[in-house]
């Protein structure tokens, strides 16, 4: 799709290409002027330039460019500045404009221009401005979808007569990066102003905000983007809004389609607010629907970011985890955990475990010390945030599992943990690769997998994903081991070597921190 000309720009081409021609041509005279070269090397060159010059304007001139617009109306009022037309090139892209109505006068005006559409790239149409006629047709008094059946009757270009808005309000705008925390879907929405202008995205979908200046719906690209054309999002308020209704309203129902609602990309702005479904499930997600991020690279002197692995139960977090260390204890280590059980005889302390008293470990709980603790045949046992630190400070990876709520623990400034979900390949897979493996539960010690296992390994891993998806930084499928290995060694080392978008609160303070 071309964009849209007015049609003074067409001409305007030809114009200016005839005033470049002639600039260019006493601009490379005077140089060759001011360079004192030979009279005969001088004409020589005026000659060639000449006729260069001579020739790509024949070229111009002689070339039919499409489309031709329609000729410009003849009878302007006379407060011409008042108004003004725009011609645009339909093509099968929307226009990238809403419209909304002025209930009281009837008056008919764009309500929003779309980031990056045809609409915007023009420049010629923006926010509050009036529209009067489009091709031809008064539309005041119209309501908004019949404005939109008059602009779809029309072929090839599209003549908008418009009162510009008097004084455009000037919006600094600030670049914005969000994790999405939840899902949306704009065709389940019946409160957006145009289901076509909108974007969906997934829980930690990394969106790039391009217009805020709406309080409900901002605009926003989805990352990495290949599109120029922004899309509507709620706003945090809105979404907050919406939350909040639901939580009052309704019981939670996974994935409720309320209503659809259809309309063209260009409508009415205004409409009623319906509660939603949106994922809820996650606290955070109830807090704060995107959370702010940046783009960050850590520096080679800097401590290396913790590496957090998290998968159901069986799906092989420690076989992957025990593999990486095997490669170079050197570089990839895991902390020392803490425990309450008496050490045996080959065991020391700080080597195996740190061995405590129950009363030293509750402390330890009471201030917060533990990513992660719990209880195992009357012990105690739990990896403290200072034995991550450490193997941390002494220049190591360090490379942990953890349970999901331990996310918040390691998803902090100090341990800015890269996290990994290990999730199971399907049960067909399942069944193929662990047929010689063993699997350890709270009754058996190495048994062979059975498919209950197997079907269990699923369930849990359905829901680990529905409530934490939007943490992954990266998801490995444990199929094929040997691959696994491989891809869990490249992304620890991406995640140390590359840039990766976190949390803004890990690098400077923000509103929500
Ligand atoms: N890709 C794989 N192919 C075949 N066997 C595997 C694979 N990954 C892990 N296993 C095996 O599955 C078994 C369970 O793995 P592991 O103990 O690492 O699970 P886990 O996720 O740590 O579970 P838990 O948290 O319950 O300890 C082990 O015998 C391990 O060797």
């Amino acid at each position: 799709m071309t964009l849209p000309w007015p049609s003074v720009t067409l001409r305007g081409i030809l114009e200016s290409s005839k005033e470049f021609a002639k600039k260019s041509v006493w601009t490379s005279l005077s140089c060759l002027k001011t360079f004192h070269l030979s009279s005969e090397n001088f004409s020589l060159l005026c000659l060639f330039s000449i006729k260069a010059l001579l020739s790509a304007h024949d070229t111009i001139a002689l070339k039919d460019y499409e489309p031709v617009l329609p000729p410009m109306p003849e009878d302007l009022p006379d407060d011409e500045e008042a108004t003004r037309i725009v011609c645009l090139v339909k093509n099968k892209q929307p226009l990238g404009a809403t419209i909304k109505r002025n209930e009281i006068t009837g008056e008919i005006f764009i309500a929003r221009v779309i980031h990056g559409g045809l609409a915007d790239r023009s420049g010629l149409l923006h926010a509050g401005d009036r529209i009067i006629e489009v091709n031809g047709f008064p539309v005041d008094g119209m309501e908004p979808e019949q404005v939109i059946q008059v602009q779809a009757r029309s072929h090839g270009t599209i003549m908008f007569k418009v009162i510009p808005i008097t004084e455009r309000p000037v919006h600094n705008q600030t670049m914005l990066y969000v994790r999405a925390m939840t899902d949306y879907s704009p065709q389940q929405d019946p409160a957006i102003p145009c289901a076509d202008a909108g974007m969906s995205f997934r829980r930690g979908d990394i969106l790039e905000i391009v217009d805020q200046t709406d309080a409900l719906w901002w605009q926003a690209k989805k990352l990495p983007s290949s599109t120029a054309c922004a899309g509507l999002i709620p706003s945090t308020n809105l979404l907050k809004r919406k939350q909040r209704e639901f939580w009052w309203l309704q019981p939670y129902q996974p994935h409720t389609c309320i209503q659809t609602c259809e309309c063209a990309q260009f409508s009415l702005c205004s409409a009623p607010l319906v509660a939603l479904h949106y994922s809820l499930s996650c606290y955070s997600a109830l807090n704060s629907p995107y959370e702010e991020v940046v783009r960050y690279q850590r520096h080679p002197e800097d401590v290396h970011r913790l590496i957090a692995l998290l998968g159901p139960s069986g799906v092989g977090v420690n076989e992957l985890r025990r593999r990486l260390a095997e490669m170079n204890p050197n570089i990839f280590q895991g902390p020392v955990p803490y425990t309450t059980r008496a050490p045996r005889g080959y065991e020391e302390s700080g080597r195996e475990y740190f061995f405590v008293s129950r009363e030293v470990f509750e402390n330890m709980v009471y201030h917060n010390r533990f990513l992660e603790y719990g209880e195992h045949k009357g012990n105690m046992y739990g990896t403290s945030i200072e034995s991550a630190k450490e193997v941390l400070n002494n220049g190591k990876i360090c490379v942990i599992d953890i349970e999901p709520n331990a996310l918040q623990a390691v998803r902090t400034h100090e341990l800015r943990a890269f996290v990994i979900y290990v999730k199971p390949p399907t049960l067909e897979r399942l069944r193929v690769t662990r047929q010689d493996s063993y699997i350890t539960t709270n009754y058996y010690v190495n048994r062979p997998f059975k498919d209950e296992d197997f079907q269990e390994m699923e369930e849990a891993a359905r829901k680990i994903e529905s409530n934490y998806w939007q943490f992954f930084d990266h998801v490995i499928i444990n199929d094929e081991l040997q691959d696994s290995c491989v891809e869990l060694l490249t992304a620890v080392m991406k995640a140390q070597d590359e840039p990766q978008w976190v949390p803004a609160s890990w690098i400077r303070p923000t509103s929500e921190s």
